[in-house]
């Protein structure tokens, strides 16, 4: 059957229901999904340091062939991506994606190490996010960053948050609209500290230090911090833990970031975003699968992700949520990996706006909750797929599994050519 007649069919399904689909898939193709650039060299970056450090609580494992060496690569492997995945996109920069002739240290960097992404978002007709980066250097090698009880390292961290913020600012002005900067800090201890109180204290000064800067437009640069509950040697402690960055924001007038795969296994974030609304003006979601100890497996169509949507459907908050992914997956080819991601990221989009969600709190308010439940599950077999592949077409980019042929055409013509 060709995607128009499954399409009428559906529309119609929904339509019984009072469900607009062709409103519903506009929608969903104008809300904002930031592609994170890190997926494409496995979170390497392209400062022009001498040795490459890993590290801070993160690791990118596999060795599948054709990572991005450099930011032309890394560039053309996110456009090739965003090809082939329908819907607005940006694109989420780190610090660490510096590009200079000679090597500038975290703490001196500037705009201009940043003019390759700034001119190709431009060509791209797409905006930028940024991320300071506290990880992959030698002065974050002992677990602390932001935390540090060492003054000097401690004062150098907080100087490339400062300049982290005007990096963020001049992306906003060179788009013409905000730039949204995620904070993430790897800080902690792989065993029991003897002291919890001072890291955190210590991170919390180093945050107001930055943040204080006034001559920063909150307009342009809007700040986020995201909190995580254990990373790879920071099993026992994490000073930006989820107490932490919400106690933190809610105290500031900040952003929170929640990223799928910071809380515990089976801990999931969907319940959370009512109770951070209520005092947050917005929140950030870095849009991942955990699996056991890794939070960074390739996205996923699955409940979790559904949940998260429903609930930002179900209280209408799609204009107080970014949307940005993170995930790296080094042991599968790295388009593959945006391209599944990102399209699920979207599906999970159309899924919940897709929701009878006016019936469903009808039903609550008058405790028919037996309709409220049926309705639900009745939901989950309506013919979504044929609304998708709607989507799909109207974006211009392959319906359904065609978009493999690409991957695989990319793959022999550039990606294996790569040493
Ligand atoms: C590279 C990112 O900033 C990083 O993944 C961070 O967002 C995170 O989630 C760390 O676990
Ligand atoms: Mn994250």
């Amino acid at each position: 059957m060709s995607v128009e007649k499954a399409y009428e069919l559906a529309k119609a399904r929904y339509a019984a229901f009072g469900i607009d689909t062709d409103a519903m898939i506009d929608k969903a193709l104008q809300l904002p999904i930031s592609l994170h650039c890190w997926q494409a060299d496995d979170v390497v970056g392209f400062e022009t340091k001498p040795d490459g450090l890993a590290g801070g609580g993160i690791m990118a494992t596999g060795n599948y062939p054709g990572r991005a060496r450099n930011g032309e690569e890394a560039r053309a492997d996110i456009a090739k991506a965003m090809s082939l995945i329908p819907g607005t996109q940006r694109c989420n920069v780190h610090a660490l994606y510096c590009e200079t002739e000679e090597y500038v240290d975290r703490d001196e960097m500037t705009p201009a190490g940043f003019t390759k992404w700034m001119d190709w978002a431009k060509e791209q007709g797409i905006k930028l996010d940024f991320n300071p980066s506290f990880f992959a250097h030698p002065k974050s090698q002992d677990g602390y960053t932001l935390s540090h009880r060492d003054e000097e390292v401690r004062s150098f961290w907080v100087r490339h948050g400062k300049a982290s913020r005007l990096i963020a600012e001049a992306m906003a002005e060179a788009q013409g609209s905000p730039c949204y900067v995620n904070w993430w800090t790897p800080d902690g201890s792989k065993d029991i500290p003897a002291d919890r109180f001072g890291p955190r204290a210590r991170m919390a000064k180093s945050y107001d230090e930055i943040m204080g800067d006034d001559s920063v437009d909150k307009a342009k640069c809007v700040d986020f911090i995201e909190s995580k509950l254990f990373g790879i040697g920071s099993e026992e402690y994490v000073v930006s833990s989820g107490e932490f960055c919400s106690d933190y924001a809610i105290s500031r007038g900040m952003g929170l970031c929640m990223d799928m795969g910071h809380f515990h296994p089976t801990e999931t974030i969907h319940g959370k975003i009512s109770s951070h609304l209520q005092f947050m003006d917005k929140i950030l979601l870095h849009v991942s699968r955990p699996i056991r100890w890794d939070s960074d497996h390739v996205t996923l169509f699955n409940d979790d992700l559904k949940n998260v949507f429903l609930e930002i459907q179900r209280g209408n908050v799609w204009d107080r949520v970014i949307i940005a992914l993170d995930f790296f997956d080094a042991s599968i080819n790295r388009i593959g990996a945006y391209v599944t991601g990102t399209r699920a990221a979207r599906k999970g989009i159309l899924y919940a706006l897709l929701d009878p969600t006016e019936q469903l709190q009808s039903y609550e308010a008058e405790g028919k909750n037996a309709q409220r439940l049926a309705l639900m599950e009745e939901f989950k077999s309506m013919p979504f797929a044929a609304v998708w592949d709607m989507l799909c077409e109207k974006a211009g980019v392959p319906v359904g599994a065609d978009w493999l042929a690409e991957m695989e055409a990319y793959e022999a013509d550039v990606l294996s050519k790569r040493a």
